[in-house]
C-alpha cells in the first residue's frame, strides 16, 4: 500500500542537485553555492548560463569561447524559420515558442545524441536561439522588419534592441541582464521537473524543454508576470487597495504573490522592486510602480504573503516597452540556462523518475457487455 500522497509534492525531495539552492525560511538562492544577491548586477547572464551548465563562472577566456559558441548557435534552422510567419498568426507566444523548439530540434546537428558533449553543444544553442525566437515571433506578427543580433552586444541587449527597435541605453541593459539572471533557476519549480521527468527516460533535451515550456506557461507558475500586468492594467489607481481586498475577501487568487518555498520575502523580488523603481522614475509616470507597491502592502496585511519573482517582474519588463504577453517567453529566455543545466544533469546521473499513486476509484466492477451497460 502506497504512503499517503502529500498534495502538490510539497516538500517532497525529487531530485539531487548541484545547480541551486533555496532557504525558504531566510530568503535566500545560490546558483551553485553563490548567493544570488552576490551574482545580481554584478554577472551577466552570459556568465551565469556558463556556470549552472558548465559548471563554474568562466575565465575571461572561457566566457570568449563561450561567446563565440552563442553567437554561432544563433541559426534556428530551416524549418522554424520557413514555419515562423504561419505560427505568429495562430499562436499566443508561448505555445509558438514550445512549437518552434520542437521545429527548431528538426535541424539541431545534435538531435540523435544526448552525449555530455552534445548536450553542453544543444544547450549553448538553446540558450542562444530562445532570445532570437522571440523576436523573430514578435517581428513576423508586428510586420516589423528587426535587427539582425549584433555579435558584438549581449544576449540582454540584443533583445531589447530586437523587441523595442531601438537601441537600449546601457542602464536598460544591466537591469535586464539582471532580470534574466534572477530568473535563470530556481531548484525544482515545476517545469524544471517537468523537463527533468522528460529527460529521466533518456529522452532528447529539445523534448524536455518543451515540456518544460509547456509548464511554464501556465499562470501558477511563469506565466502569472503576465497576469500581474493584466491586474495593474484592469485596476483604478485611485481604489487599487480596495479593489485588492475585495478580490481576497471573494476568495480570488492574487497573482505574483505567494510561493511554494519561499516564507519571506522572494530574494529576487528584492532586486526587481528596486529595478522597478528606478525606472518607474526614469520614465517620469510611476503609476504602476505605486499600484503595486500598494497591491504588495495591502496582500501582506490582508493575507500575509509576500511578492514572489513574477510580480515586480511585470512592471520592470513593462517599464523596459517590452510587451505583455512577451512577459512569459522572457522567462523562457533567462530559465533556458537552468533547464538545459537540469538535463544535462539528470542525463550525467540517470534514473526514470516515476513515483507513486494512491489509487481513490472504484474496485470490484463486474464487466458487462455493450447491450448491458446504463
Ligand atoms: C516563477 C513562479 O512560479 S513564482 C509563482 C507564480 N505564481 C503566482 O504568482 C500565482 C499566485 N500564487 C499562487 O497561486 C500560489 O501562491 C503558488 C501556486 C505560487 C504556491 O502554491 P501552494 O504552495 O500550492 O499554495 P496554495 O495555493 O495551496 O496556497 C496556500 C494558501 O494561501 C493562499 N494563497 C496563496 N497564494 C495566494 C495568492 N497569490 N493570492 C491569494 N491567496 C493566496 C491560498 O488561497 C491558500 O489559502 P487557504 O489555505 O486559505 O486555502
Ligand atoms: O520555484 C518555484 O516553485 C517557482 C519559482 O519561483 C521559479 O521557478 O522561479
Amino acid at each position: 500500500m502506497a504512503d499517503k500522497p502529500t498534495k502538490g509534492l510539497a516538500d517532497v525531495v525529487a531530485a539531487s542537485t548541484a545547480l541551486s539552492d533555496i532557504d525558504g525560511q531566510a530568503g535566500l538562492l545560490f546558483y551553485r553555492g553563490y548567493d544570488i544577491h552576490d551574482l545580481a548586477g554584478r554577472t551577466t547572464f552570459e556568465e551565469t548560463a556558463h556556470l549552472l551548465q558548465r559548471g563554474n563562472l568562466p575565465t575571461g577566456e572561457q566566457l570568449a569561447a563561450y561567446g563565440a559558441q552563442l553567437a554561432g548557435g544563433r541559426e534556428l534552422g530551416a524549418l522554424a524559420e520557413a514555419d515562423i510567419p504561419e505560427i505568429a498568426g495562430k499562436q499566443a507566444p508561448m505555445e509558438a515558442l514550445r512549437t518552434l523548439v520542437s521545429l527548431a530540434s528538426a535541424d539541431d546537428a545534435d538531435k540523435d545524441s544526448n552525449s555530455p558533449e552534445a548536450n553542453l553543444r544543444k544547450a549553448a544553442r538553446l540558450t542562444a536561439q530562445q532570445p532570437l525566437l522571440v523576436a523573430r515571433y514578435h517581428a513576423a506578427r508586428t510586420g516589423a522588419t528587426i535587427p539582425e543580433p549584433d555579435p558584438e552586444l549581449s544576449i540582454a541587449a540584443n533583445f531589447l534592441l530586437q523587441i523595442t527597435g531601438r537601441t537600449p541605453d546601457r542602464h536598460e541593459v544591466e537591469i535586464f541582464d539582471t532580470c534574466l539572471v534572477l530568473h535563470a533557476d530556481h531548484t525544482m519549480n515545476a517545469s524544471t521537473f517537468a523537463a527533468r521527468v522528460c529527460a529521466a527516460t533518456l529522452s532528447d533535451m529539445h523534448s524536455a524543454i518543451v515540456a518544460a515550456i509547456g509548464t511554464l506557461k501556465g499562470p501558477l507558475h511563469g506565466g502569472a508576470n503576465e497576469q500581474v500586468m493584466r491586474t495593474l492594467e484592469s485596476l483604478d489607481p485611485s481604489t487599487v487597495g480596495q479593489a485588492v481586498r475585495d478580490k481576497l475577501a471573494a476568495g480570488e487568487k492574487i497573482m505574483g504573490f505567494g510561493h511554494r518555498v519561499y516564507k519571506t520575502e522572494d530574494p529576487r523580488a528584492t532586486h526587481l522592486r528596486k529595478m522597478s523603481q528606478d525606472l518607474a522614475d526614469a520614465s517620469g509616470d510611476d503609476t504602476y510602480y505605486r499600484m503595486s507597491k500598494e497591491m504588495e502592502e495591502v496582500v501582506f496585511e490582508t493575507k500575509g504573503l509576500y511578492p514572489n519573482v513574477d510580480f515586480y517582474a511585470a512592471t520592470v519588463y513593462h517599464y523596459l516597452g517590452i510587451p505583455t504577453d512577451l512577459f512569459t517567453p522572457v522567462f523562457s529566455v533567462s530559465r533556458m540556462a537552468g533547464w538545459t543545466a537540469h538535463v544535462i544533469e539528470q542525463h550525467a546521473d540517470n534514473r526514470l523518475i516515476r513515483p507513486d499513486s494512491e489509487y481513490v476509484g472504484e474496485r470490484d466492477q463486474k464487466w458487462k457487455p455493450l447491450a448491458e451497460r446504463g
